[in-house]
């Protein structure tokens, strides 16, 4: 094995025979072996190429040999000072575990670990007993890319550290099938081979210097450094001269010998510092392969207890700060799952800011829709005051048509009437004559002289006029009575007609609202129905005060045919003051010549005249009431007739349905316009009532989102306070570890301090024990 191989990691093949499942599978071998044994060729369905490595081994290479031509130059090294490393790799059956373990209890089969483990001990039992040797045993497994440690804590990274590119004399075994069966595989072990190859090691002896040695070297060191100080010195002053125009003669030159006589080998100029290094080194290397310095035994056997000591105490202090180094590496897990959270809490920030962002929008919508409501609700106001004005202002206008029809109707039937009924005129006339007459039958009482021919002749006349007048009287009596009977005739035939009408009226309204109501228009059956109310309590009002009417009427015919009988009765009165008259002038003509009897007849003509004069009082007093009577049923006739026909009217137009054209187009219009405005306050109402909905609704978002902003803070809150109760923890935490790490630092050093006071009497130690593993 050249110095040149032993830089590089020696890679060796090893194939194993084709196993029963390859055959069965009908695998063949596809591996051709090279005679030197340091080269194969592969001749493979999809490959076909060389392979060169340190050494190939073919299947039916035996343990040993294999152990004694790949492994065994490593266990003389290691025992030589160097680290050592053996490697398996292979896929899974290609024999990794037959070449490292192989059967232990078999001597011929027994694979790699047994034989070195063997070979040291050998080595350690033929060195010279004053070399003392420390053996322990660390066993792990790489499974699935997950490291297991078995039991001389650590990582593997730690001793690939020193095997590939590191301070170690390494081997790596290439377990390999050779059947045609697994091809790609054993294709794709030798190319890791084939790179593992370029992997340069720098291994060198692990030699530890004894504090004497180390002394030694300083002093020199330290005398060398006075030697170039000098000679430094003497070049400076030499440059001096030369600089300031001097010269130098070459005899007084400074040299390294003139500079020190302490130094025993000068140094070059271009590396002052590495002569004394490179001396110590030569000296180092110089001595034999295993120095080690004679000590005294109780030197010894103290050095090595106190070392035994430090290493057990290094031990301790290694696994505790791997302890705080697996501590420090879950307090960092920990750290990035906080440092995550963060991110999680910074997402919720933003979440909850969009939130806030979204309810803001929410709120404002909210007070848009209540501001709307608000206009709706007022345009609402105004349609149904507008409704309301256009409903009084119809109201008002049939009103006044009404009332003013009414009023003319009135006067016109009442002219109509008194003018009809007129009497008194005639009346007033022969009531003049019968005041004349009344008058010269004073004139004539008065006068003591008796009556003359003439004046007789004028009596008879007067009195044939009172005669004709007291006829006028009773054909104005008759037809007054007659006249009485036709208006209670009349009443009684409006009486019936207003029953009648009454019910028809009543027919009719009842069979208008089941129309309506069968149309279903609700708000059409409203507006019968309130009209129907109106005219109800209208008809109602009319029909008490008709009936009232009609009463006072009743009485008031009573009352008149009881003047009647009076005013009949007073005519009857009249008529036998008549006759009586008639007779005294009768006897007048007979008796002209009686003048004896003529006072006798003028004390009778007296008490007729003053009969007659009271009688004629009475008959006025009568006939003023009967007139005014007369004129107020009159009146109330009319009246009666008026209502009469407004109820007609009424009738006719709920009849006709509104027949009269402009009318039924204004009612039609009034309706329309009544009906766009009802689907307006419907449309408003419906308007209304969604937005109260889609207010209820955000309100109960805006609820929600509360809770689930509240909510989302209070996690926050936790998460944060959590986050920074563990950052406290730790961060405490770390102090700690920093604490505790500076202690062991500073305690390491002040072993390694107090190692150089003593006697280190072990001068070599051995490498990195050889390492099984699986892959
Ligand atoms: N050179 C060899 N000569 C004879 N038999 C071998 C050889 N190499 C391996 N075998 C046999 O092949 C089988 C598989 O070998 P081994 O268990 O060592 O494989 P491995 O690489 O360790 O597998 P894994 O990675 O699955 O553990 C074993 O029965 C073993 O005895």
């Amino acid at each position: 094995m050249s110095d040149s191989n032993r830089n590089n990691i020696r890679v060796v093949c090893r194939f194993r025979p084709q196993n029963s499942r390859e055959i069965r599978e009908g695998g063949v071998p596809i591996i051709n072996y090279d005679d030197n044994g340091d080269s194969c060729r592969m001749e493979g369905k999809e490959f076909q190429g060389n392979f060169t490595f340190d050494k190939i081994f073919p299947p039916e290479t035996q343990q040993k040999s294999f152990f004694d031509e790949s492994i065994k130059p490593i266990v003389d090294d290691v025992i030589g000072g160097y680290n050592g490393t053996v490697f398996a790799y292979g896929q899974t059956g290609s024999g990794k575990t037959h070449t490292m373990m192989g059967d232990m209890d078999n001597e011929e089969f027994k694979g790699l670990i047994p034989r070195i483990v063997e070979q040291i001990f050998h080595s350690i039992i033929d060195s010279p007993s004053t070399m003392e040797y420390t053996v322990k045993v660390s066993y792990m497994e790489i499974y699935m890319e997950k490291i297991r440690d078995l039991l001389n804590r650590f990582k593997l990274t730690r001793i690939l550290q020193e095997s590939l590119g590191g301070n170690s004399r390494t081997t790596l075994i290439i377990n390999c099938s050779p059947s045609s069966f697994n091809e790609a595989e054993t294709l794709s072990t030798l190319r890791f081979g084939m790179r593992a190859k370029s992997i340069k090691n720098k291994a060198r002896v692990n030699a530890e210097l004894s504090p004497a040695e180390l002394k030694a070297l300083l002093k020199k060191a330290k005398n060398e450094a006075v030697s170039f100080q000098q000679y430094i010195s003497a070049l400076e002053g030499e440059v001096g001269v030369w600089r300031s125009g001097g010269t130098v003669p070459k005899e007084k030159w400074a040299s390294m010998d003139k500079a020190g006589s302490t130094s025993t080998q000068p140094p070059t100029p271009t590396t002052p510092s590495n002569p004394a290094i490179e001396a110590a080194k030569k000296e180092a290397d110089s001595r034999p392969g295993t120095p080690a310095p004679i000590l005294e035994k109780d030197e010894r056997e103290e050095f090595l207890k106190r070392e035994n000591e430090l290493t057990d105490q290094i031990a301790d202090k290694e696994s505790v700060l791997a302890a705080q180094e697996k501590m420090l590496s879950e307090l960092k897990e920990e750290l990035d799952s906080y440092k995550s959270q963060e991110e999680e809490n910074k997402k919720m920030e933003s979440e909850l800011n969009e939130l806030k962002v979204q309810l803001e929008k929410v709120a404002y919508e909210n007070k848009e829709g209540a501001i709307t409501m608000d206009s709706l609700r007022e345009s609402n106001l105004e349609l149904s005051a507008e409704v309301d004005s256009l409903k009084k202002q119809l109201s008002e206008h049939r009103l006044s048509q009404k009332e003013g029809d009414k009023e003319q109707k009135k006067q016109e039937k009442m002219a109509a009437m008194l003018a009809e009924l007129d009497p008194s005129g005639v009346i007033s006339k022969k009531e003049q004559q019968i005041r004349d007459t009344l008058l010269k039958l004073e004139t004539i009482g008065d006068n003591s002289s008796p009556l003359t021919m003439e004046e007789l002749s004028t009596l008879r006349r007067e009195l044939s006029d009172s005669k004709t007048l007291v006829t006028q009287h009773e054909q104005t009596i008759n037809e007054l009575h007659y006249e009485n009977e036709h208006l209670t005739r009349k009443r009684d035939e409006l009486e019936i007609r207003l029953t009648t009408l009454e019910l028809e009226y009543e027919e009719l309204l009842d069979k208008t609202i089941a129309e309506e109501e069968a149309n279903n228009n609700i708000d059409i059956t409203e507006t019968i129905a309130e009209l129907r109310g109106k005219l109800e309590a209208q008809f109602v009002a009319k029909k008490e005060v008709q009936q009232k009417e009609i009463d006072e009427l009743k009485q008031e015919l009573e009352k008149k045919n009881e003047e009647l009988h009076k005013l009949n009765s007073a005519l009857a009165e009249l008529k036998k003051v008549n006759e009586d008259l008639q007779n005294a002038i009768s006897d007048k003509e007979s008796k002209t010549e009686g003048q004896k009897n003529v006072a006798d007849k003028e004390k009778d003509m007296e008490r007729i005249r003053k009969t007659m004069a009271q009688q004629l009082a009475d008959f006025d007093v009568m006939k003023k009431a009967l007139m005014r009577d007369l004129q107020n049923r009159c009146e109330k006739v009319v009246e009666l007739e008026i209502s009469l026909d407004e109820t007609r009217e009424q009738y006719n137009n709920v009849l006709r349905n509104s027949n009269n054209k402009a009318q039924q187009k204004k009612m039609a219009f009034l309706e329309r316009n009544l009906e766009q405005l009802t689907n307006v306050q419907k449309q408003l109402v419906e308007q209304n009532s969604s937005l109260k909905k889609e207010v209820a609704i955000a309100e109960r978002k805006l609820l929600a989102r509360n809770e689930r902003i509240q909510a989302l803070e209070a996690l926050l809150q936790d998460a944060q306070e959590k986050l920074t109760t563990q950052n406290q923890k730790f961060e405490a935490q770390l102090q700690a570890v920093r604490e505790r790490l500076e202690q062991a630092r500073s305690q390491k050093s002040s072993i390694a301090s107090g190692l150089g006071f003593g006697r280190i009497a072990k001068p070599l130690r051995g490498g990195v024990p050889v390492t099984a593993e699986r892959k």
